[in-house]
């Protein structure tokens, strides 16, 4: 019994000294977890208090303005939104509504954002107008965000002053939508008010007037009296035509010489000749230009809603046809757009949708003209001329649709269709043991401008086999030096493909003589109206005789087109003319046909050889005596 008491007694002391172990471990240990919560919450104040102070920091150096709203007043501001108010410190913000401060054009949009912000919806940055303290007015970005502000419900509202972009945008529109010389509408303009115009005259029934008006002798003016000029005289225009129409009418320059006018007709036919008729006695009262009288007429062609189109490219269609009866009828005229020329527009409407199809249907084909060396009578090359079979109009000539092809861009799919086609034949010719000669294909402007062009001429070079150099390039005088720093550029990377060039219709379109020595080209077409007169006008004679000459000493040939008699080509020969196209030896013959001339190789020269060449590379000039020839 003692002996259990002793054994109970041992336990107790070891089970108290364990507890005593255990509570004194327990006590150590909260004392250290007291201590690390201690410190952890310290340490947590110490962030949030830092992370506060960066905030403020970041809310007070921020270059947004950003101010709080709670309970309708402004509670907050920091320095952005003082400067973007143009107040004095944070306080003077302190107390007004966000509406106070908005523009009153915008006050519903802000007064439905803070609804829909209460609602618990987010609001996304929109573009708004701020009244500053000033009584100015600024455009802002704002965004809205609604959160809880010392237990209260809040908007934080930040603003971004944007008047900046907004004024570029307003610059940079401006300059979009107008014309830079006179300050009028461009053509992007024009088009919109057009369709406005329209959309306004469907719903009330309304009709108006669109007139095309082209300036007479603008090209004159800026040809002879400089571009300087040129840009008076169409502010001056402007002005006039501006100051006979009112103000809800618009006037538009659409191009060069080129302006529009919309005017409202309400039925009153009689008003509105009236009014075109001030505006073309406006532009024609004479004016000084750099000391010089100058007196400008303009041709006018109007069309109107609805009776002549729906949609505002097709007035416009009516309006530049009626303009260009009106300087057929001999200019300082107005034409209204009529039912010949509607059905002249119908004919050439249905004359585009047909030659969209032309190519794939098969219905182009190639004329070939020789041009022949008057040394020996050889043929040097063919002049590539295109005809389209109408299915139902029967062949057509090139002037009756390649007009159309350069106004529709068509000219580009069909004019590349032309080279390929020059190419191969060629190539076809050589390879059934005909002599090699060079054809010639001629280029429009359209084709010259767009792009790929030496890429594809490239191709069909390498596709068809043919040498470059049995490869010539026709490019008119006027499209040559309307633009020729564009140009010349192309001319020479036309030449490193190794093909021929030639300006064609030279004489006619008032060649630049500084840019006619820099261009890389190896002959010039003299144009066919000298050659048609040199045997009865001396003028056209020695205009001839001063391209041949002119041509020889820059080391170009030259090529006379259109030579029909015995007399034109004796001449051109005598007055040392290289080569001559024209119905004297050939008319334009199809391939097959031709292909039978290149067997022959040569054609006959003239039978009164009186011109013999002396002196070889040079031809003896004639007396001017024998200019009348018999
Ligand atoms: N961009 C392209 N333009 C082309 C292409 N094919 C032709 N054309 C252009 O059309 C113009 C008229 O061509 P066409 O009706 O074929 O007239 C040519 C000859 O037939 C004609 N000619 C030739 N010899 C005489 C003649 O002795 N008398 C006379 N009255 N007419 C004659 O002249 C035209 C040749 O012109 P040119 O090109 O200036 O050498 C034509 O001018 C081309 O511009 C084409 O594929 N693409």
């Amino acid at each position: 019994m003692a002996a259990d008491i002793a054994l109970y007694e041992r336990r107790l002391t070891r089970e108290i000294s364990a507890r005593k172990q255990a509570e004194a471990l327990l006590e150590q240990k909260s004392l250290e977890l007291f201590a690390r919560e201690a410190q952890e919450r310290k340490l947590a104040e110490l962030a949030l208090r830092e992370s506060e102070e960066r905030y403020q920091l970041l809310v007070e150096l921020s270059p947004d303005a950003i101010l709080i709203e709670a309970g309708g007043r402004f509670i907050f501001a920091n320095a952005a939104a003082v400067r973007l108010f143009r107040a004095q410190e944070p306080a003077d913000l302190l107390g007004y509504r966000m509406l106070t401060l908005a523009a009153p054009s915008c006050r519903a949009d802000v007064e439905a954002a803070v609804r829909d912000l209460v609602q618990g919806r987010f609001c996304p940055t929109v573009e708004e107008q701020a009244v500053r303290f000033d009584g100015t007015i600024v455009d802002v970005a704002v965004t809205r965000l609604a959160f809880d502000y010392r237990n209260k419900p809040a908007i934080q509202i930040v603003a971004r002053d944007i008047s900046e972009r907004k004024r570029l945008e307003t610059q940079l529109n401006y300059l979009a939508t107008h014309d830079t010389v006179t300050g009028l509408p461009n053509r992007m303009l024009l088009m919109d008010r057009l369709r406005q115009m329209i959309m306004d005259a469907k719903r009330r029934h309304d009709q108006f007037v669109v007139s095309f008006i082209d300036l007479d002798r603008f090209k004159w003016v800026n040809d002879s009296l400089g571009h300087e000029a040129g840009d008076t005289l169409l502010k001056i225009m402007s002005r006039r035509m501006s100051s006979c129409l009112r103000e809800s009418d618009t006037v538009a320059r659409i191009g060069g010489d080129e302006f529009v006018l919309l005017t409202q007709d309400a039925g009153n036919r009689e008003q509105t000749m009236q009014m075109l008729g001030r505006v073309m006695a406006a532009v024609s009262m004479p004016l000084t230009l750099d000391g010089h009288e100058v007196a400008v007429t303009c041709s006018l062609g109007c069309s109107t809603y609805p009776d002549d189109g729906q949609d505002a490219e097709a007035l416009l269609k009516c309006a530049d046809a009626a303009m260009y009866r009106a300087k057929e009828m001999g200019r300082n005229k107005v034409q209204i757009y009529d039912m010949e020329l509607r059905s002249q527009t119908d004919k050439r409407v249905r004359l585009e949708t047909d030659l969209r199809h032309a190519v794939e249907r098969g219905e182009l084909v190639l004329h070939y003209q020789p041009q022949v060396d008057l040394q020996d009578g050889s043929i040097v090359g063919v002049e590539a001329l295109l005809r389209w079979q109408h299915p139902e109009l029967g062949s057509i000539a090139p002037a009756g649709f390649i007009p159309i092809a350069e106004d529709s861009g068509l000219i580009v799919p069909i004019g590349e269709w032309v080279i390929h086609q020059a190419c191969m034949q060629n190539k076809a010719w050589q390879q059934a043991g005909l002599p090699p000669i060079r054809v010639a294909v001629n280029l429009s402007p359209k084709q010259l401008s767009a792009p790929g062009l030496i890429d594809f001429i490239a191709q069909c070079l390498s596709t068809s086999g043919l040498d470059p150099s049995h490869l010539e390039l026709e490019l008119t005088e006027s499209a040559s030096m309307d633009d020729p720093d564009t140009i010349i550029p192309l001319m020479h990377k036309l030449k490193t493909l190794g093909v021929r060039l030639s300006i064609d219709d030279f004489g006619t379109g008032y060649s630049n003589m500084q840019y006619l020595k820099n261009f890389p080209v190896d002959s010039l077409k003299m144009d066919g109206s000298f050659v048609r007169e040199i045997t009865t006008d001396s003028r056209s004679l020695a205009i001839a005789d001063a391209i041949v000459a002119m041509a020889h000493r820059l080391g170009l040939q030259v090529v006379a087109e259109m030579a029909e008699t015995e007399d034109q080509v004796m001449l051109l020969a005598s007055h040392g003319c290289d080569h001559v196209q024209g119905y004297y030896f050939s008319r334009p013959v199809g391939a097959a046909e031709c292909a039978e001339l290149l067997h022959a190789a040569r054609l006959p020269l003239p039978e009164k050889r009186r011109w013999q060449c002396t002196v070889p590379g040079r031809l003896p000039v004639p007396s001017r005596k024998a200019v009348k020839v018999a």
